[in-house]
């Protein structure tokens, strides 16, 4: 009998699901506010010039070379100044493991896999909600998973006080999935002074952090202070993990371009850890790709495309705030007398509007507005020719 008759159809993407669904719609109006993905004030997707014109420094040079299973070093050293900053003492040091890898999401699963492998006795402490594929990638790594509280409905704000309790209450050296900026799909982010807390109860509780950065430079427009998190944990002495992202901060999204890096005691122990995540990349898919990394390296390795590269990321992240502000403008102007005020509040590409599913669904069904049913708006999907669409929709489900 056929091999395959058992197989189901898969369960569509929380996120990803929505993309298709609005490119079926066929409707004028259609609005896609679900995945993560810049648009301009045109709606259109941005490829940045300083992108391009790295594309044209390297055009034509002959690389077709495998990379080594590490992926570029080049790429890894540029990658991890970004992270931890140009004079952090632990690059000086040489204590960091790094290894080029297929953007945030394989950044995320590679450090999953090495933490199965090497730590098979510890469970991930994920945030709620998270990122919808972080739960994913820790299962089919087989790492159990815990939650911790992050987010509190009433004041759509962070529940610091759950936060840190679940923090305090969870096993001696947990190891702990923390988003560095931009929070997925909350837009909340603690404070530099309640980071210091936080990073000071983990170094009591001798917990691990993992930081999740996918959208450096995109949530303040700063890459340094997008970082600051990583950078009180490194000052604190922590030994953190971080996987990066250059899909939204340098719009490489189909390029697949990030970086995971470990902080190690010292030079040798990053050199074998390194060694070791290169063994898991081997069997998953080899080596990494060459373009999007010679991209970001020359970028990153040009002064003036490196200013031009700050001063674009700072755009897309104004033109987001700029959004956040029409629409809470917008929806006033509607009628609506419901508290929008974490709208702006919240920070980075995404608004958790604090719609309910059935009033998700009706965005969907009546006014054809795509985003995720947790009530997620990509800020990035709006413009100034949608906006008050948009408000006017809103209003209605929620009035
Ligand atoms: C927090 C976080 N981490 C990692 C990623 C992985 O991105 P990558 O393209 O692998 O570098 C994403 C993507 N988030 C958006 C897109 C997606 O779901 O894949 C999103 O939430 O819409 C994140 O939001």
């Amino acid at each position: 009998g056929s091999w395959w008759k058992d197989v189901q159809p898969a369960a569509r993407d929380p996120i990803l699901g929505v993309t298709e669904a609005f490119l079926a719609d066929t409707h004028p109006s259609k609005m896609n506010v679900g995945v993560g993905a810049y648009r301009t004030d045109e709606g259109k997707p941005l490829v940045l010039e300083c992108v391009r014109q790295a594309e044209r420094h390297i055009a034509g040079s002959n690389f077709m070379e495998y990379l080594p299973m590490g992926g570029s070093v080049v790429f890894n050293d540029h990658s991890m100044k970004l992270a931890y900053g140009e004079e952090a003492s632990v690059l000086a040091d040489k204590r960091v493991a790094g290894i080029q890898a297929l953007s945030g999401t394989g950044a995320c699963r590679l450090f999953a896999d090495f933490q199965r492998r090497f730590k098979p006795e510890s469970h991930i402490f994920i945030p709620v909600p998270t990122w919808a594929n972080h739960h994913n990638i820790w299962r089919d790594a087989h790492v159990p998973q815990h939650t911790f509280r992050y987010y509190d409905p009433v004041t759509k704000g962070l529940d610091f006080a759950g936060l840190m309790e679940d923090v305090k209450r969870a096993p001696e050296a947990s190891v702990f999935l923390l988003h560095a900026c931009a929070h997925n799909p909350t837009g909340v982010d603690p404070s530099p002074e309640q980071w210091k807390e936080i990073s000071a109860l983990f170094k009591e509780k001798n917990h691990f952090a993992l930081f999740d950065m996918a959208y450096q430079g995109f949530a303040s427009g700063d890459t340094n202070r997008d970082a600051q998190a990583i950078r009180i944990f490194l000052d604190d002495g922590h030994q953190v993990a971080c996987a990066q992202s250059f899909a939204k901060n340098m719009g490489l999204y189909g390029q697949r371009v990030g970086c995971l890096s470990v902080v190690c005691d010292d030079t040798q122990q990053a050199v074998a850890v390194k060694s070791q995540l290169q063994q898991i990349a081997r069997p998953m898919y080899s080596n990494p790709p060459l373009h999007g990394a010679l991209i970001v390296s020359t970028i990153l390795g040009d002064p003036d495309l490196k200013a031009l590269w700050h001063t674009e990321v700072k755009g897309m992240a104004d033109r987001i705030i700029t959004m956040r502000e029409l629409l809470k403008k917008n929806l006033v102007e509607a009628g609506s007398h419901l508290n929008w005020q974490h709208i702006t509040d919240q920070i980075g590409m995404f608004c958790f509007s604090g719609l309910n599913p059935e009033q998700v669904d009706r965005l969907t069904s009546q006014f054809h507005i795509y985003l995720t049913r947790n009530g997620r708006i990509s800020m990035a999907g709006i413009n100034s020719n949608n906006v008050e669409y948009l408000a006017n929709a809103i209003h209605e489900v929620t009035r």
